[in-house]
């Protein structure tokens, strides 16, 4: 076989593989420079072999008095482990990198610079980015296939001018959903303002909503304007609809119907421009039924419905969900929390969640209170949430066979949302088996659904 020159084969195995390789001599100087570092750097290493680090890697001399990895690497002898840094090359493009250091040495163990390995997630931080952009309409965030619909939907639904009324329980983000209707309509310009229905007696809301005159009973000196007046232009939120009265009902009607309403005390009709969208958590068919509710006034809000699910009915949105809110209190408090430890998704995977997504959120700023930094760990939730112990899981040291069969099945089971086949999979036992396994364990009392 042909001699091979070492020093051309090493250059030509560096300049095969995809991470970018930089080496950095012990006096800063650039020794080495791969392909795939001129490709996300732009530059080619004719141009930066043999000049100071500085120069080429990190221009703010700032930087490199506090930041020097160099420095850092050789002081610590340790590896710095992926620094996912974004920097522009040459080109002018945007680079997501991750970067880390390892020690140069020599046959002798002594110390001679750092080689700085890097590898582009552009492509990874494009697909992260277009993931949670299909889970993200308008703030909303879901993967679950009826939020998906109603995603769809709702740009046609902003667009056109009619009455919404939207269904759900509490904290399903009704409120939330409403808001995105009148951001992406033509009213946007203009003021969404939100009634609780429920918050008021009857005499109240009437003039919180249409406003009245001075003199228009006791206390009112002067005039006051109403909500519908405020919301001209805009759109207006009534939420918790399924409460107002039967003589309120009678009033709102006739404001969908003819557009128009006179003030408390005034003889003056008001003409009105306002779009409503209306919410309630209540079953309004079946307050019909009751007669609670007017049939005629059902229907003018009714012209388009939309029915949000409780939390417990889309668990698959669980984890994006404390990701955006992990990110929201981040931001908030200044905070540097990484995400959740697996423990303590399992136990949020579980839990039902009546207060839905706003107990969620407050789950997580509970959390917040107690997480300074790292992962929120089970300790940091609230305290009745730790009680419920994920099976198996009170067994450490002494943990036998079984119980440790249970605990990797139930934990299988919570990471594939209940899909036993993909837990078969996954646990490298057949499906029939683990459905043998599970029945076992439902029986004994030690497996409860997931
Ligand atoms: N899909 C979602 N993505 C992100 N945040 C959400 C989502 N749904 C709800 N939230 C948040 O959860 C909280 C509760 O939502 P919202 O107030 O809209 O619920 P609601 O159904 O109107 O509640 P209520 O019935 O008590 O009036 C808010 O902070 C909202 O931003």
């Amino acid at each position: 076989m042909e001699k091979i020159d070492m020093s051309i084969l090493n250059n030509l195995i560096l300049d095969s593989i995809t991470e970018g390789v930089i080496a950095i001599s012990i006096d800063h100087r650039i020794i080495s420079f791969n392909r795939a570092a001129e490709n996300f750097t732009g530059l080619s290493r004719g141009d930066v072999l043999g000049r100071y680090c500085w120069e080429i890697l990190q221009p703010s001399p700032n930087k490199c008095e506090t930041d020097c990895p160099l420095k850092q690497t050789t002081e610590t002898l340790n590896q710095v482990n992926n620094k996912v840094v974004v920097t522009t090359n040459a080109a002018g493009k945007k680079v997501h990198l991750s970067i880390y250091d390892v020690v140069l040495k020599d046959n002798y163990g002594q110390v001679i610079g750092i080689v700085k390995i890097s590898r582009d997630l552009s492509l990874v931080e494009e697909l992260r980015k277009e993931l949670s952009g299909r889970y993200t309409f308008a703030d909303i965030i879901s993967k679950n296939h009826k939020m998906q619909q109603i995603f769809q939907i709702l740009p046609d639904i902003a667009e056109s001018e009619s009455s919404v009324l939207i269904e759900g329980p509490t904290g399903s983000g009704k409120e939330l959903l409403a808001r995105a209707i009148h951001n992406l309509s033509q009213r946007r310009g203009h003021p969404l303002v939100t009634v609780n229905c429920a918050a008021l007696p009857d005499s109240l809301l009437e003039s919180e909503l249409f406003g009245y005159e001075a003199g228009a009973f006791t206390d009112a000196r002067k005039s006051k304007q109403g909500r519908f007046a405020r919301a001209n232009g805009g759109t207006i939120l009534l939420d918790e609809i399924g409460d107002i009265s039967p003589a309120l009902q009678v009033k709102l009607l006739r404001v969908l119907q003819e557009k128009e309403y006179e003030p408390l005390g005034s003889t003056t009709t008001v003409k009105t421009d306002v779009r409503v969208l209306a919410a309630t958590n209540k079953n309004v068919e079946q307050l019909i039924k009751q007669g609670l509710f007017r049939n005629d006034l059902y229907y003018r809000i009714n012209v388009i419905k939309l029915t949000l699910p409780p939390l417990a009915d889309r668990k698959e949105d669980i984890p994006l969900l404390i990701n955006h809110f992990i990110n929201r209190f981040n931001n908030l408090r200044e905070r540097d929390v990484e995400g959740i430890s697996e423990d303590a998704l399992s136990i949020l995977m579980r839990h039902n969640y009546p207060g839905n997504i706003r107990e969620l959120e407050n789950i997580i700023e509970h959390a917040f209170v107690l997480c300074k930094k790292g992962l929120i760990m089970t300790r940091h939730l609230p305290s009745h949430l730790q009680v419920e112990k994920e099976p198996g899981k009170s067994c450490n040291d002494a943990c036998t066979l079984s119980e440790m069969e249970k605990r990797l099945i139930y934990q299988a089971l919570v990471r594939n949302n209940g899909n036993k086949k993909a837990a078969a999979v996954e646990l490298g036992i057949d499906k029939t088996t683990l459905w043998r396994k599970i029945k076992k364990l439902k029986k004994a009392g030690l497996l409860r659904d997931v």
